[in-house]
């Protein structure tokens, strides 16, 4: 073995790390020779080697000897001192425990109109919307690159910790906050899939769920971790912990009701606020992380397991099963490394409490895992299998929405909910202009512009109005009417719904304006929620839900759902559309019976790529100017 003795002031803590290296790639060659040992002639390893079904026993409830095994008396001369430890303290970033980070809520970082706010993967927003050819607005909103500065807080260094919210697989981003809502064709939401891992502490339980939601292939995931959920200590306790003398691997060191109020909100698809939890301090952070359900929920933690309630709501359970002494080893090195830990103390905390709870906790609760793995994260044909098994479960809790939206309801009455602007020469007119594929940049605004206002002013009135008597200047009475409804909100789903913002604000005064993003992956043709800011009091208020063109109904539905999220009433939604496909308003119609939809026309047909047919083409790029050149 050689070491560099470089006499520095971390020289210690290098060493010590060097040897519990040198240790972990000992006890993994051990472990992987152990393997080679039983099975000889096997040329690929056996399924019970891969995954282990329940029922049968897990090695790490054989006695090993090597758990035994007292590190301090093999590197005395490493023994650290509290010098040492404080010295640590100072040089590592201290982890945090919500392992999905998301924005983190902050409410001196809020803008002036928009209150809540929220980045669906805060690191890149899939196109950034081009500013609109209109002047800025005199509205303090910001655009989402801008705002993601001020209100993102994810961690930006390059290393994986378990305060990412963004994980980079070598096949694509994949945002581990979640993402509000999910749904069926219907509109109704569908419940997501959620796979527990429970295991001992360092057993791989965090690596085996990055690889799942890796190998998953998917954009959003919400990975939760019951870190989260260690309770807030007195002041007895943090002595005791300080001491290594706390037992945080007790059930009584959890709050179990918070992780299941938290887990039953996330299975509802409502968001949440998830305590971050601080393995130095051993203190919750004053600030949560903001987390959706997504379409795959994985929770993770050493008790995973051990609630009753909490073991009903998994879909899938999953244990990691991890050979004592590795676990051992690898703890040593995490702790002092990442959370500030010396090596007594690691120690004195593994032998009295770590390994008791192991034994009384942890290892029973694999009677209740569908699978067991082996080795954890480096056991890739388990991590396939169970990867091929969550497909298969998402596919049948239906994914394709925007596929079965094109085709639904073809040939139906329109519904009642429907608003269409009469079909007027001037109207027939404007279309005229915007539909004409020679009609240059300026004239489409104009005329579109035009159009705007037409369809905003029809929407509003729909709104309720109450009687108003005034006096005219000549003194007579006048019987009049007023809109009963002070509280009305504008909600544009960005980009193209931008281009209809100013029109609203130059028909109803002081108008609050929030903004919804929505792409559609280009993969999968869905559509996906990026970016939202709305008022925070948005349930109090009508909302005019703004985009140029309505295809599918899919990202409406989307906008639709997230604003019912928000407990705004359906029946104070109005879908205000230029150019709606006739299936799009079915789609909504149906789903959302209650929400008006207003338009200026309705095509009859949507083409493969998911365009009204006559139609626009792509209003926003039309208007823009951000359309495909020959050459691009
Ligand atoms: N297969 C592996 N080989 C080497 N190191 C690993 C492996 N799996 C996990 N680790 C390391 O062990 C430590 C604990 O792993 P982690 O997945 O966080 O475990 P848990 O979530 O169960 O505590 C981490 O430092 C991680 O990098
Ligand atoms: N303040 C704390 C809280 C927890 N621990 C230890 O963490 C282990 C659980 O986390 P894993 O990532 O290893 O699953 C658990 O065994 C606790 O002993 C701690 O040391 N300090």
């Amino acid at each position: 073995m050689e070491f560099n003795l470089q006499v520095s002031l971390h020289a210690p803590v290098a060493i010590l790390v060097t040897l519990v290296n040198k240790l972990i790639d000992f006890l993994n060659l051990a472990t992987k020779s152990a393997n080679q040992v039983s099975m000889p002639r096997r040329r690929c390893p056996s399924v019970a080697d891969v995954v282990r079904p329940q029922n049968f026993r897990s090695s790490s409830s054989i006695p090993n000897e090597l758990e035994h095994l007292n590190l301090s008396s093999i590197f005395p001369a490493l023994r650290t001192t509290e010098g040492m430890a404080a010295n640590l303290q100072t040089t590592f970033e201290p982890p945090s425990s919500a392992s999905s980070a998301s924005s983190i809520s902050d409410s001196s970082d809020l803008g002036d109109v928009g209150q809540n706010e929220f980045f669906y993967g805060c690191h890149e927003l899939p196109a950034s919307p081009p500013q609109s050819p209109r002047p800025q607005s005199r509205t303090s909103i910001k655009s989402p690159r801008t705002a993601r500065k001020r209100t993102t807080s994810v961690n930006l260094s390059h290393k994986k910790t378990s305060a990412e919210s963004v994980l980079r697989s070598h096949k694509r981003t994949i945002y581990t906050a979640g993402r509000p809502p999910w749904y069926n064709s219907d509109g109704d939401y569908v419940r997501p899939f959620i796979i527990g891992i429970c295991g001992g502490s360092a057993s791989g339980k965090t690596t085996v769920a990055t690889k799942i939601i890796e190998e998953l292939d998917i954009h959003w995931v919400t990975l939760l971790s019951m870190d989260s959920f260690y309770k807030v200590l007195n002041e007895e306790q943090h002595k005791k912990s300080a001491l290594n003398e706390y037992n945080f691997d007790h059930p009584d060191a959890f709050d179990f009701d918070l992780l299941l109020q938290t887990l039953q909100r996330l299975k509802d698809g409502k968001n949440v606020n998830v305590p971050v939890y601080n393995f130095v301090t051993h203190t919750r952070e004053s600030k949560t992380k903001t987390m959706y359900g997504a379409n795959v929920i994985i929770f993770e933690g050493i008790l995973g397991f051990y609630n009753k309630e909490v073991l009903k709501m998994l879909d899938l359970k999953i244990f990691v099963d991890t050979d004592a002494d590795v676990r051992l080893a690898r703890r040593l090195q995490r702790d002092i490394v990442a959370r500030g830990r010396d090596l007594d103390g690691v120690l004195k905390q593994y032998c009295t409490m770590v390994k008791p709870a192991f034994t009384h906790y942890i290892a029973p609760a694999m009677v209740h895992a569908d699978i067991i793995v082996p080795r954890g994260g480096e056991n890739e044909v388990a991590i396939a299998l169970i990867v091929q098994h969550v497909h298969t479960q998402l596919q049948l809790r239906g994914f394709k929405v925007r596929e079965q939206l094109a085709l639904a309801y073809n040939g139906q009455p329109l519904p009642t909910s429907l608003f269409q602007l009469p079909e007027t020469p001037q109207i027939k007119g404007l279309h005229t202009f915007i539909r004409n594929k020679d009609t240059p940049r300026d004239e489409f605004i104009f005329y579109s512009k035009r159009l705007i206002r037409l369809v905003i002013e029809y929407a509003l009135s729909l709104l309720p109005f109450e009687e108003r008597t005034i006096e005219t200047p000549q003194g007579q009475i006048y019987e009049g009417k007023r809109c009963a409804s002070d509280k009305i909100c504008g909600v544009s789903i960005l980009r193209a719904g931008e281009t209809m913002e100013q029109a609203v604000r130059d028909v109803c005064k002081d108008i609050r304006i929030g903004k919804i993003l929505i792409q559609t992956n280009r993969e999968s043709g869905e559509p996906e929620l990026f970016y939202l800011r709305l008022p925070k009091d948005i349930k109090d208020y009508k909302v005019i839900l703004m985009d140029a063109t309505v295809a599918t109904g899919a990202a409406a539905m989307m906008a639709i759902r997230v604003l019912l999220d928000h407990d705004v009433p359906e029946e104070n939604i109005l879908v205000v559309s230029l150019l709606m496909a006739e299936s799009g308003v079915h789609t909504i119609a149906y789903a959302f019976p209650q929400v008006r939809i207003v338009t200026s026309a309705i095509d009859p047909e949507i083409n493969e790529k998911f365009y009204v047919l006559p139609g626009i083409g792509n209003f926003g790029d039309r208007y823009f100017g951000t359309e495909p050149t020959d050459s691009s």
